[in-house]
């Protein structure tokens, strides 16, 4: 089976540091939801970041046998999208974030955009969100209201192939993040969805025992598979 995305020998170091990790090599498959382990500070982040092509990096990242280069950027951060951590430091409202990532999509028609709005609000409103949230500055939004507006806009576009989540549930409460988990591994899950894998920070044991079907440890020297569920 062809890996979705391949990454071959990534270090990533800041300026005027030592590296904050080297070597690290794994392919993300159809299917897989990647749980990403390493203590806190070990570079996670980062990690997710270099695969969105949002941060500097050597060695190689494809997404489908091309570079973010050959897919054009700001496109490739369609298919492999990250969430930040805190969506709340982003720009604008929720609504212009949808907007602006569904202009990255050439094939986009003024009916394929309330189309993808409408159904981004369905969920969100199922997970509490009331419609007038979508016109509010990131800034001004809860923790948790700015953390399922960004899990709801990946759903609304149904571009994503691959989700890169930085603990997306942080700021929510246990019922709540269950029913964010169920709906993204039902995502991962159906045929007709285009999200075919995530790769997940979560610094909660349960949740990763609850949706992973892969774990990953990542260390300054490389990156090691710690085991596999099977589904
Ligand atoms: N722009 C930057 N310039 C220099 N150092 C940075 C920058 N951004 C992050 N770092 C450092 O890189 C290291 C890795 O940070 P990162 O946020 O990737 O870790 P993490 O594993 O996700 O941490 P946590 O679990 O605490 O969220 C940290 O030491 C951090 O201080």
């Amino acid at each position: 089976m062809a890996p979705l995305v391949a990454v071959k020998n990534l270090s990533c170091v800041w300026p005027e540091g030592d590296p904050i990790f080297v070597n690290v090599t794994f392919n993300v498959n159809p299917g897989d939801i990647i749980v990403l382990q390493a203590r806190s500070g070990a570079g996670k982040t980062t990690l997710l970041k270099c695969l969105a092509h949002l941060n500097l990096y050597h060695g190689t990242v494809e997404f489908r046998g091309k570079t973010p280069k050959s897919h054009g950027v700001p496109k490739y951060r369609t298919y492999v999208q990250y969430i930040p951590q805190r969506p709340s430091l982003l720009p604008g409202t929720p609504r212009d974030l949808i907007e602006t990532l569904s202009t990255f999509h050439s094939r986009l028609t003024p009916e394929h955009f309330a189309g993808d709005l409408h159904r981004a609000m369905k969920l969100a409103e199922r997970w509490g969100i009331a419609m007038e949230l979508w016109d509010r500055p990131w800034g001004l939004l809860s923790g948790g209201e700015a953390q399922r507006l960004s899990l709801a806009i990946p759903y609304g576009l149904n571009r994503a192939e691959v989700l890169l989540l930085d603990e997306p549930t942080s700021a929510l409460d246990p019922t709540s993040s269950a029913t964010i988990e169920k709906t993204l591994v039902e995502e991962v899950r159906a045929a007709d969805s285009a999200l075919k894998a995530i790769v997940w920070i979560t610094h909660s044991e349960e949740q990763a025992a609850r949706v992973g079907t892969r774990f990953l440890h990542l260390t300054p020297t490389g990156i090691q598979e710690e085991y596999t569920n099977e589904v």
